[in-house]
C-alpha cells in the first residue's frame, strides 16, 4: 500500500518524515485558503528532500500550477476542484508529472460523471467532500467504493487515523485498484505539523494487517 503524508511544510519535520516514515510521497498543498498551505517560502528549501513531491491545487491558473511544478521540482499534482477534462489536457500538453484527480464523496458515486478523466489521468483520489475542498479530518462511506467499476489505481482519503489500517487493508483485499491511503489532519500536531511517532506507528500497523491478511 503506497502512503502519502498531505499538508507538509515544515522542514525540519519533511525531514523527519523523510528519515523515519519514508513515504512514498509528500502532498504540498498551494491553496491559500488552506491552513497548510505552503505560502511564500523559498522553493529552494525543498530541494534537499529526496521523497516525491506532489502539489495539491484547487482549481488553480493552469501558469501557477506550471510554474511551482519546475519551481518546486513536484513530481505530480493532485486536482481538487472542478479542474474539466480540457484542463487536464492543456496541463499535460506542458508537463509530463503524474496527474491525481480528485473526486469528493457526499452521499454517493455517479461514476458515469469520473469516466470522462479515466483515460487522461494516473490515478482517482477519493476524498470527503467539504467546502474548504480538502482537509476535513471527516471518513465518508467506504461501501460506495464497492463496485469501482475502472482498472484505474486509486487512493483513499479523508480522516484517515492511526485506527485505520486493519479496515484499509481489508477493503484493499476487496479491490485492488485501492493502491494507496493520503494521511493529512489526523496525524497533526498543529496544521501543516505532522506527528512523526503516530505516522511511525500507522506505517507498521499498516504492514502488519498486510502480513496477516496474506498469511491467512
Ligand atoms: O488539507 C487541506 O487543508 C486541504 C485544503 C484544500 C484542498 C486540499 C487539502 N488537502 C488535500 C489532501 O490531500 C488531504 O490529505 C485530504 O483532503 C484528506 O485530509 P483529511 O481529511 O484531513 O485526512
Amino acid at each position: 500500500m503506497l502512503i502519502k503524508v498531505c499538508g507538509m511544510r515544515d522542514l525540519e519535520n519533511i525531514q523527519n518524515l523523510q528519515a523515519r516514515v519514508q513515504p512514498d510521497y509528500m502532498g504540498l498543498i498551494f491553496y491559500p485558503p488552506s491552513p497548510r498551505y505552503v505560502g511564500d517560502k523559498d522553493p529552494g528549501v525543498y530541494h534537499s528532500i529526496q521523497l516525491r513531491k506532489v502539489g495539491v491545487f484547487v482549481d488553480e491558473e493552469l501558469e501557477k500550477v506550471l510554474d511551482r511544478v519546475k519551481t518546486y521540482g513536484l513530481n505530480g499534482v493532485q486536482l481538487h476542484g472542478k479542474e474539466s477534462k480540457d484542463y487536464i489536457l492543456e496541463l499535460k500538453k506542458h508537463t509530463n508529472v503524474f496527474v491525481w484527480k480528485v473526486w469528493s464523496v457526499k452521499e454517493e458515486l455517479n461514476w458515469e460523471s469520473l469516466r470522462p478523466y479515466e483515460e487522461l489521468i494516473d490515478a482517482f483520489l477519493f476524498d470527503t467532500f467539504t467546502e474548504a475542498h480538502g482537509g476535513s479530518g471527516k471518513l465518508f462511506n467506504w461501501q460506495l467504493l464497492a463496485n469501482y467499476p475502472f482498472d484505474k489505481p486509486f487512493f483513499l482519503s479523508g480522516g484517515l487515523s492511526l485506527t485505520h489500517a486493519a479496515e484499509i487493508t481489508q477493503l484493499k483485499s476487496k479491490i485492488p485498484q485501492l493502491v494507496g491511503v493520503d494521511l493529512n489532519s489526523k496525524f497533526e500536531i498543529s496544521p501543516g505539523l505532522k506527528d512523526i511517532e503516530q505516522l511511525v506507528a500507522f506505517k507498521n500497523s499498516l504492514l502488519n494487517t498486510e502480513i496477516n491478511e496474506g498469511s491467512i
